[in-house]
């Protein structure tokens, strides 16, 4: 399934009639769907697979943050399942993501983008300097990028904030995937590094991953849509 929509929902549900519900109003040209750790957990591949047969693209957001060789077998395994995106921390390294890299090969062009997380839409400053890092955000996260740039993978999860940055360093090809996402009128919940979907759009991101100012409104796909009427 290919289209031009920048919308990635994040189906964080616990209860999985509760996300298809939502799922069967939507449409794939109108958003593609994330699934995370929460789902993944309780409903395991056929979960994906029921939302491929609806024919949405599905990014897979399990982070995987492992040794070399336990995160290029899982990449591999999300490959067979065939999603559209599949995700890694870059804090994992170098050579961790380039076996995640290499691990997709086989697949040629039917393998998933394969992104890094680099800091967590949830974290500020003070969230690094607990970590025992004392660069900002904004510097972190350029780290990070350009190590997965070297690396050779599709792109970086970040926050809208570093979206002009990261394009200036690295290009346009270069794929921004965004979280943290929040329209003017919503409740920033535990995210710290957010943006509206127009300033995101505007900063260039390519795609937006939103969640709860979607998945909790009272009408889900009023939600959707008036995001979508934002972004044109
Ligand atoms: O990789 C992700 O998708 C991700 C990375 C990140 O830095 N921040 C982040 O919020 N996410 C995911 O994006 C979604 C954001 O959801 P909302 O905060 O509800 O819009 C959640 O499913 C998070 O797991």
């Amino acid at each position: 399934m290919s289209c031009h929509t920048p919308i990635v929902v994040a189906l964080d549900y616990e209860k999985q009639a509760d996300a298809l519900n939502l799922v069967s109003q939507l449409d794939p040209s109108l958003c593609r769907l994330k699934v995370g750790k929460e789902m993944f957990t309780r409903f395991g591949p056929q979960f994906v697979t029921a939302l491929q047969q609806q024919h949405f693209d599905v990014f897979l957001d399990l982070k995987f943050h492992d040794i070399p060789n336990t995160v290029a077998k899982a990449v591999q395994a999300a490959a067979d399942l065939g999603v559209w995106m599949v995700n890694v921390h870059a804090s994992g390294g170098s050579r961790m993501m380039v076996a995640a890299k290499d691990a997709l090969t086989c697949f040629g062009a039917n393998r998933p983008k394969l992104i890094a997380v680099t800091v967590l839409t949830s974290m500020e400053q003070a969230d690094l300097l607990e970590l025992g890092i004392t660069l900002t955000p904004a510097e972190q996260v350029l780290r990070l990028a350009s190590l997965t740039a070297s690396a050779g993978l599709d792109g970086v999860v970040c926050s809208a904030q570093e979206a002009t940055l990261l394009k200036s360093q690295f290009g346009n090809a270069f794929q921004l995937v965004t979280p943290g996402i929040r329209p003017a009128d919503s409740a920033a919940d535990d995210q710290r590094r957010v943006m509206t979907p127009q300033a995101a759009k505007q900063a260039g991101v390519d795609y937006m991953v939103i969640g709860r100012p979607i998945t909790k409104a009272a009408d889900p796909l009023a939600a959707l849509q008036s995001v979508v009427a934002q972004l044109t």
